[in-house]
Formats: C-alpha cells, structure tokens, sequence
C-alpha cells in the first residue's frame, strides 16, 4: 500500500538533450532514453522518498516542439493533477525550454508543483548535468512551499519563474539565467529554498480543439526596411516585432508596421535580452512613443518567444484587442 505522505512526483519526458545517445556510426547525438532509462541514471533517487511514475509523451529535439505538443501536455497534466499525483516534472531539450514551461504557466489549470528542466550535456559526455537537474526537478516538485508558484524552470541547482527565464548560452551548463529577476530560489544540499515568490500567473482557458495561428517574430536589424513584410501579408493573424533597444524601429518601417497593426495584433518587444520596453521615454519616429500610438501593444518585461506565446494563446481564444492589449499590460509588467 502507498504511503500517503511520500510524494507521488509524475516525470514526463519529452526529449532533447538529456535523453541523447550517440549513434556508433558517428552521427551526432538524437533523442533515444525513455522517462524510465532517465530515472535510472539518477544517483541518490531511492533515498528521496518520493514514488515515481514515468511518461514518455515525446522522443524529440525540442526545436521540433509544436503548440500541439504543449496542448497535449498540459491536458496530461492537469490529468495527473486530478489523480492522486502531487508534482509533476517536465524533461526536454533546453533550445525551446524557456517557451514551453511559459505556454504551461499560462495553460495548466492545476495548481501542483511543476518544474521542467533539461541538460546542456547529453548522458555520454563527461560531466552531463541531466541526472543531477533530474533530481533537483525532482525535489522542487515535491517541495509543497512551491504548490501554486506555476510552472517552474530547475537548471543547474537554480530555481527559475518561468516568466522571466531565458537560456543565454549555447553550450554552458549554467545557461539558464533570469536577467530581470535572477533565480527565485536555489536548492541548498539538494533542498528546495525559496527567496521570492515570483509574480501571480495568469491562466488562459484552452479552446476545446487547437486552433493554429500565424505569429512570426520579427527582428529589427541596422539598415532592414522590413521587406520580408512587404507587400501587406493578410495570412499572418498577430505580428510580434523585436526592436531596438527599448522598443525602436527604423522610420521607414513605421507605416508598414502601423498598416499590420491596424488590422492584426503587433507586439513591440526588445531584442536586446533584458528589461522592458518603455512607453514614454523617446518621441521620434519609430520610438516606443511613436509605435505605441499607432497601436503596437507593449510587451514589457516579456521578450519576443514569450510575447508570441502570449499572443498565440490569446489569439487561439478570439481575443480582441482591447483584451490582448490589458492581457499584456497586466501580465507583462
Ligand atoms: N541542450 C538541449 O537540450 C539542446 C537540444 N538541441 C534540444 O533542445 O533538444
């Protein structure tokens, strides 16, 4: 019989790095472990006290993740939750990590512990992180103090909100990194300690069927008029642009950008990493002012993949603008 206060913990895996083998053929390395061959590789597990249960939903390199993927996902989950699981850990690669755990903060309705997380180095190479970021996933979700706090992000003993998180290096280990916030907490001698609580999430009821929509990013560059834009494209359904600085574009990419937002959402993120994007500091043409005016919703404190998440969702559920438009201010910061 199970006992009732060791922690029922679900590990989903989806793939990426920490579930890689090299083929003998010298090819490179491509998702093959099962959420099963990833516990195994775990050192100290037994000792946890927790009860496992294992899900392979997908065996692929993340950047082959679609919305589909994540719909289906989050419907596991919140399954789970309705069963006697009390946290749930979510492993993938770490290329679109960031984007994933986002979409689930915004989508999962239960409110247990989840965490995803992943490796940098893939089991065969000397030093992998993917058993030791399982077993820190693993104890943030069953720490009760972080039931509530959404979906969470557990790389390299560093507890991230999912909101702020971003991976800010190709190869490192210590490649998730939170530029606003810093980590919300950290495990201590594998334990979980929270700092800050992060800021309260929004959830977005799901649409009964997946709903695609067409939501490019698109980045501002030096001397780029935008011409991938032009002639007016009436497929896509929301634009997300990456400006300058805190949210600049050239002056000869206004119209065109005030032509898309008359007619579809257009979110004025930054590319540049880090802080938000401003609403009132310049005036010229193509500043945030200007843009703002003309109808570009700002994306605050969210960066682009985020942003186009958040548009995504909210555009899968006919929101109009004014809605989309609040929907940022309030969750964007
Ligand atoms: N470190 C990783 O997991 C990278 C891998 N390309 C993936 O995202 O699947």
């Amino acid at each position: 019989m199970r006992n009732a206060s060791t922690p029922r913990i679900a590990v989903i895996a989806l793939g990426g790095t920490i579930a890689m083998t090299r083929s003998p053929d010298g090819d490179g390395a491509a998702p093959e472990l099962d959420a099963d061959d990833l516990l195994e590789s775990v050192p100290g597990l037994a000792e946890r006290g927790v009860e496992l249960t294992t899900h392979t939903l997908r065996s692929v390199p993340s950047p082959s993740l679609g919305l589909a993927d994540l719909a289906e996902l989050t419907t596991l989950v919140d399954k789970l939750a309705d069963s006697d699981t009390d946290g749930v850990v979510v492993t993938q690669g770490t290329d679109t990590l960031e984007e994933s755990a986002f979409f689930l903060d915004l989508t999962v309705r239960a409110d247990i512990p989840l965490v995803v997380t992943g490796a940098m180095r893939s089991p065969s190479l000397a030093g992998a992180d993917g058993p030791a970021n399982l077993l820190a996933a693993i104890a943030v979700a069953a720490e009760p103090a972080v039931r509530g706090l959404g979906c969470l992000v557990v790389m390299s003993d560093e507890i991230h909100s999912s909101r702020h998180v971003r991976k800010t290096h190709t190869t490192s280990t210590a490649a998730f990194a939170s530029p606003d916030t810093g980590p919300i907490g950290h495990l201590v001698e594998g334990t979980p300690r929270l700092l800050v609580r992060p800021e309260a999430r929004t959830v977005l009821p799901r649409p009964d069927a997946p709903d695609p929509r067409t939501v490019p990013v698109v980045p501002t560059a030096l001397g780029d008029d935008l011409a991938l834009l032009r002639p007016y494209r009436p497929g896509l359904d929301g634009l997300v642009v990456a400006g300058f600085g805190v949210g600049h574009v050239p002056e000869d990419t206004v119209d065109l950008l005030a032509t898309y937002a008359a007619r579809v959402p257009v979110v004025l993120a930054t590319r540049t990493g880090a802080g938000a994007v401003h609403r009132a500091s310049y005036g010229y043409p193509g500043s945030e002012q200007d843009l703002q005016r003309r109808g570009l919703i700002n994306a605050g404190f969210l960066d682009p993949f985020k942003a186009r998440i958040l548009l995504v969702r909210l555009l899968e559920r006919d929101a109009g603008h004014t809605e989309i438009s609040d929907t940022f201010a309030a969750l964007a910061g």
